[in-house]
């Protein structure tokens, strides 16, 4: 199937969360957890979920350099929405090599909708032996169908009940790099 043009997708998408309040949230999120690991003794395991955590972890990693942490970069990569607007069953294309037995992981990924992705990755963790495990994502989408139990520790910002893209999140694998989060017309 070929991909909707993204030029045409924008002209009537809208604008949810512009680049300047994006970073000013990233910039907050940072300060918060910057509190939570300042007297560890060993930096945090921070770990992207691939591929749409990418651009908001590169900005949280730095946020969190600036106020003197350290962290250990690892990746993985779980996908259960595949460029498609709707999810279906989670496969993962990558698992972390780091390690995670007696480990603080922090976990950064774009957004929390139905929170699928973050109770698996959660829960795999924790089987590796992680010693704590927490969440930090740029956007939590506001609706009830969210899993039980599924929360983020930090969160970025709210985004309505609609498919978004941009910073990260893609429309049909295009518009990661976009500077903002856009939501599809209605
Ligand atoms: O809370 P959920 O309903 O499970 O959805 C959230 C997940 O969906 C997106 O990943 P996606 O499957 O699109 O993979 P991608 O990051 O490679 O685009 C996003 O990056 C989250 O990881
Ligand atoms: N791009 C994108 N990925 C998602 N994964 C879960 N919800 C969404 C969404 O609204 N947009």
């Amino acid at each position: 199937m070929t991909a909707p043009d993204l030029r045409e997708v924008l002209a009537t998408a809208e604008v949810i969360h512009d680049r300047a309040t994006l970073e000013a949230a990233i910039e907050r999120m940072a300060g918060e957890i910057a509190g939570e690991y300042a007297n560890d003794a060993r930096p945090p395991l921070y770990i992207t979920v691939m591929h749409g955590g990418l651009p908001f972890a590169a900005s949280l990693a730095m946020e969190l350099g600036t106020l003197g942490i350290d962290l250990e970069f690892d990746y993985l990569h779980a996908t259960r929405y595949r460029g498609q607007t709707s999810g279906s069953g989670l496969a993962w294309l990558h698992r972390p090599a780091t390690p995670m037995q007696g480990r603080r992981v922090l976990l950064a990924d774009d957004i929390l909708d139905e929170g699928h992705t973050l109770l698996a990755v959660k829960r795999w963790c924790e089987d590796q032996g992680a010693a704590d495990v927490r969440v930090a994502v740029l956007a939590v989408k506001v609706h009830d169908r969210c899993i039980e139990g599924v929360c983020a520790d930090y969160v970025g910002v709210e985004v309505p009940d609609r498919y978004v893209f941009g910073y990260g999140m893609d429309y049909h694998e295009q518009g990661r790099n976009l500077p903002a989060i856009y939501a599809l017309a209605e």
